[in-house]
C-alpha cells in the first residue's frame, strides 16, 4: 500500500489521530495525490554528489572513513517523518525544509503537549505537509503511518530540564521509550533515521576550562532530562550497531529563534519586560549557555540527514558562548531598560555550569557554517518576533509563570 493510500486509511479510521483543516489552516490531505507524484515523491535513493565538498571528501580519505552510504554520495529523501515537528525546533526544521526543498513531503507526528503548537506550522503549503496527532510511544499508529517515509528525523523530546527535576516520568517515557518504539519501527521498514539530541549528555565544563565538548567527550548526564536524552542516544547507536539500522545522532546547544516556548530562557525574559515583570535569574548568573541560531540548526541537521555518514554522531555549535547575565543584560539594553531591572532566583538544582561545543567534525566534513553569527542582532529579531506574537505566546504565559513561582524561581 502506498503512502498516500496509508494516509487517506489513516484519516478514515483514525480520526483522533488527523487534525482537520478548518481546525488550524493546515490541511491533512486525505485523498490520494496524482500517480505522478506519488512516484516522484516514492523515488528517494542514494545519488552521487553533484558538487561533493572537497573538504569533507579529503577528510574522509583522510580518516579511511569509507562508508559506502555518504562517502561523495547524497541521501535524497521526498518523504520525510519528523516527529515533534510541532515544537520550536522541529517547527523551525520543518519550516526550514518547506522553504529550501520543495520537493519534499513533511509528515508531521506531534502529541501536541504543552509545548507543541500546530500554529508553529501554519501557513505551509497543505500539499507538502501533513500534521497527524500521536504519540510515538503509540506503536500501532507508527505502523500506520511509517511505512512508506524515507527517513524519520526524530525531535521530538520532553525537552525543559526545570521540569524534568519536578517530574522525569514524562521524559523517561517519551525520551526513551519513544525512541525506542520510533528506532523499531525504523528497522521493521528500514527507513532513515536522525536522531536530534543535546550536548546537555556530556554533562558540564568548569567556567574557567578551555576545553570544549568533541564527539569524543565521555557522557556524564546531570539532569534527568539530560540522563533521558544520553540514554536515547545509546538506543540509537545500539540500533546501528545490532540490527544495522542507518541511523545518525547530532547533539546540539542552546537554541534561540522564533516559536521557542516561554518556559525557556530567552523567551521568559523578553515576554516578562513586555509584560512589565521582572526577569529571573537563577543562581550566580555566571552559568554559561553556547548560543545557536534555530535556523543554522535545521541547516545543520539537514546536512546530516542527507550526507553524513551512517552511525556518526556529529555536534552542532556556533561558537556563541555566553553567560546568563550577559545575555540577560543585552536583553535589557536591547528593550531600553536598565541593566539591573532583573531579580535574583533560587537555582536549579544540579544546574550544570558551562556548555561549549567544537563543531570542527561537522565543519570540515559537511561544510555547515553558521549564518547567523551577529547574536545582539539575532536577539533583536527574536524581541521583535515576540513583539509581534502576543496573540502566540500570551495564552502560554501565565501557566507558566504559575509553575515557576511555586518553585521559587
Ligand atoms: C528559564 C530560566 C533559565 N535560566 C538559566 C538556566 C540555564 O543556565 C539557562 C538556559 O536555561 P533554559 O532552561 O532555557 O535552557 P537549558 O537548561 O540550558 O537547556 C536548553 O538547551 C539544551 C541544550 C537542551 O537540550 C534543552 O532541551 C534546552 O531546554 O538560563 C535562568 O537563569 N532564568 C530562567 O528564568
Amino acid at each position: 500500500m502506498g503512502l498516500a493510500e496509508r494516509r487517506a486509511n489513516t484519516a478514515k479510521e483514525h480520526p483522533e489521530n488527523v487534525i482537520i483543516a478548518s481546525f488550524m489552516k493546515i490541511k491533512t490531505r486525505q485523498l490520494p495525490r496524482t500517480e505522478e507524484a506519488r512516484k516522484a515523491r516514492t523515488d528517494a535513493r542514494w545519488r552521487p554528489h553533484p558538487d561533493p565538498n572537497p573538504a569533507a571528501v579529503g577528510m574522509r580519505r583522510y580518516a579511511g572513513m569509507v562508508n559506502s552510504m555518504a562517502c561523495g554520495g547524497v541521501f535524497e529523501p521526498r518523504n520525510i517523518l519528523v516527529t515533534g515537528g510541532c515544537g520550536f525546533i522541529g517547527a523551525n526544521f520543518v519550516r526550514y525544509v518547506a522553504r529550501n526543498h520543495p520537493h519534499v513531503h513533511i509528515t508531521v507526528l506531534d502529541k501536541l503537549t504543552y509545548a507543541g503548537n500546530p500554529e508553529n506550522i501554519a501557513g505551509l503549503p497543505p500539499s507538502q505537509v501533513d500534521l497527524v496527532v500521536g504519540d510515538i510511544c503509540d506503536v500501532a499508529l507508527l505502523e500506520r503511518i511509517v511505512p512508506g517515509h524515507d527517513a524519520i528525523v526524530h525531535f521530538a523530546a520532553e525537552s525543559h530540564n526545570d521540569n524534568s527535576i519536578a517530574n522525569p516520568e514524562p521524559f523517561i517515557r517519551t525520551n526513551v521509550e519513544g525512541t525506542m518504539r520510533l528506532l523499531e519501527a525504523a528497522r521493521k521498514h528500514d527507513v532513515r533515521f536522525h536522531h536530534i539530541s543535546t550536548d546537555e549528555v556530556y554533562g558540564d565544563l568548569a567556567l574557567d576550562d578551555p576545553a570544549r565538548f568533541t564527539e569524543d567527550t565521555p557522557y556524564h548526564p546531570s539532569s534527568p532530562y539530560s540522563a533521558s536524552k544520553a540514554s536515547s542516544d545509546h538506543l540509537v547507536r545500539a540500533w546501528v550497531r545490532t540490527y544495522g539500522l542507518r541511523a545518525t545522532i547530532s547533539n546540539c546547544s542552546n537554541n534561540y529563534g522564533p516559536y521557542q516556548h516561554v518556559e525557556k530562557f530567552i523567551p521568559r525574559q523578553i515576554t516578562s519586560i513586555m509584560e512589565g515583570a521582572r526577569p529571573k535569574l537563577y543562581g550566580t548568573g555566571e552559568n554559561v549557555r553556547d548560543w545557536i541560531h534555530t535556523e543554522d540548526h535545521s541547516r545543520a541537521v539537514w546536512a546530516i540527514l542527507t550526507r553524513g555518514r551512517i552511525g556518526e554522531t556529529y555536534l552542532i555549535g556556533a561558537d556563541g558562548e555566553m553567560s546568563n547575565i550577559a545575555v540577560l543584560r543585552m536583553i535589557l539594553r536591547l528593550m531600553g531598560q536598565p541593566e539591573d531591572a532583573f531579580d535574583w532566583v533560587r537555582d536549579r538544582p544540579g544546574h550544570d555550569r558551562r556548555y561549549a561545543i567544537d563543531a570542527s567534525k561537522l565543519r570540515a566534513e559537511l561544510g555547515w557554517s553558521p549564518m547567523h553569527t551577529d547574536f545582539a542582532g539575532g536577539l533583536r529579531n527574536v524581541i521583535d518576533w515576540y513583539a509581534e506574537h502576543r496573540d502566540w505566546w500570551a495564552p502560554a504565559k501565565e501557566a507558566t509563570e504559575a509553575r515557576y513561582r511555586a518553585q521559587g524561581q
